[in-house]
């Protein structure tokens, strides 16, 4: 029985974790005495967003390691564009089949959390965004959410199950506020005893005004201000925030600055940047929709084939001035570990590149952003 509604890992990484349509098609497939050799392409044919950028790619490489097949993909954190395929699987069909489901799972949530996190760090231009979401989802996947947000640029995440390597960020909650007998104790306290290294944000609209409790937050001492303030309030938080950064200026406070978390999303930031210095963000990254991927077979026993609506024959990404090292990296986040995002290249058109058939001969000085990752099952040294 799994705990928490959640699956015990082995169960994804033997394949018991995937549509019933697999393996009973798999055992008629056995019955027929059918297992042909294939090639199977994961790409998109619709990005909302109009880019997307790929995550995910640690858990298909555990799935899909010491298993017969070979995988080639664009590296993690690269962007990616409708159409393009980000990953190659090839193999006999009856050893790939019922891998699909996890695979595409993998990538599919994964991505989706990085694409939202990279255009809403893109929109922040340079304000730090904090990823404030995990409790929005079950608590199984906050390391995947928490890596997923890091890949797409965020500064920080806020779940302390997050992979190591990734900066943890946070404040206070309204209940700790109200666990004292006013606001100003529970600041006073938290400026007091908090570790050294915790950042002095205040959050700042539990009980009265945001003016007022910033201003006496400032006047205990902090070097920020959360805003959290609840919809039934808010009305028109620019004046808001407006009025809390005037008064903190106006009362010699000009290096308070100004947190801002509550429902956040890109259209908030792209309205706010201007008057808020960082944001917390939950729902708009940790619950983003999923890169609706999917997984086609391209060629079989080496021809090329393909259902209707995908083009057949194995392709390459070509960066079509060689600058693969650039879309092939981080495009709009960065590796784990990595200190700060490689810059977002959110930008690149897709211009600069070319799908072509993987037996064409590419332009002059054309770099390949398809990398191979597994050959036969074991990892290759990248
Ligand atoms: O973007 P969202 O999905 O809204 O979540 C982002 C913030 C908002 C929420 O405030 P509260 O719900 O007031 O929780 P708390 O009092 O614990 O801060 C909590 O601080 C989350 O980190
Ligand atoms: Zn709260």
């Amino acid at each position: 029985m799994s705990r928490f509604g959640s699956l015990d890992p082995d169960l994804i990484q033997s394949g018991g974790c995937t549509d019933i349509y697999f393996p009973r098609c798999e055992a008629v497939l056995e019955k027929a005495g059918l297992n042909p050799s294939v090639v199977i392409e994961v790409s998109v044919a619709s990005l909302p967003l109009g880019f997307g950028i790929l995550a995910g790619l640690d858990s298909v490489m555990e799935l899909f390691s010491g298993k017969p097949v070979s995988v080639s993909a664009l590296p993690e954190g690269s962007i990616f564009y409708e159409g393009e395929p980000v990953m190659v699987i090839e193999g006999y069909y009856l050893d790939i089949a019922r891998f699909e489901t996890a695979l595409l799972g993998f990538l599919c949530h994964a991505s989706g959390i990085a694409t939202a996190a990279a255009h809403i760090v893109s929109v922040a231009a340079g304000r730090p965004v904090f990823s404030f979401g995990s409790r929005r989802q079950h608590p199984a996947i906050a390391p995947m959410i928490e890596r997923a947000a890091w890949i797409g640029g965020v500064a920080g995440v806020s779940n302390t199950a997050a992979p190591a390597g990734i900066p943890l960020a946070g404040t206070m909650p309204h209940a700790y506020v109200l666990s004292f007998d006013s606001p100003e104790s529970a600041w006073a306290a938290y400026a007091e005893y908090a570790d050294p290294d915790v950042p002095r944000i205040m959050l700042c609209d539990t009980l009265s005004d945001e003016k007022a409790e910033a201003l006496a937050a400032a006047r205990i001492g902090c070097s920020a201000v959360r805003l959290d303030t609840p919809r039934s309030r808010r009305g028109d938080i620019r004046s808001i925030i407006g009025e809390v950064r005037w008064e903190l200026d106006t009362h010699g406070y000009q290096d308070v600055k100004i947190f801002l978390s509550g429902g956040v999303t890109a259209a908030d930031i792209a309205a706010l940047r201007d008057i808020v210095d960082s944001f917390g963000v939950g729902g708009a990254i940790a619950n983003a929709p999923v890169i609706d991927f999917s997984a086609d077979i391209v060629e079989k026993d080496g021809t090329p084939i393909a259902k209707r609506g995908r083009r057949s024959g194995r392709k390459q990404i070509w960066r079509l001035d060689g600058r693969g090292e650039e879309d092939s990296g981080p495009a709009g986040g960065r590796g784990i570990g990595e200190s700060s995002p490689a810059g977002s290249h959110l930008g690149n058109s897709r211009a600069g590149r070319r799908v072509l058939p993987h037996t064409q001969t590419p332009p002059a000085g054309a770099a390949p952003l398809l990398v191979e990752l597994i050959r036969a099952g074991r990892p290759v040294a990248t």
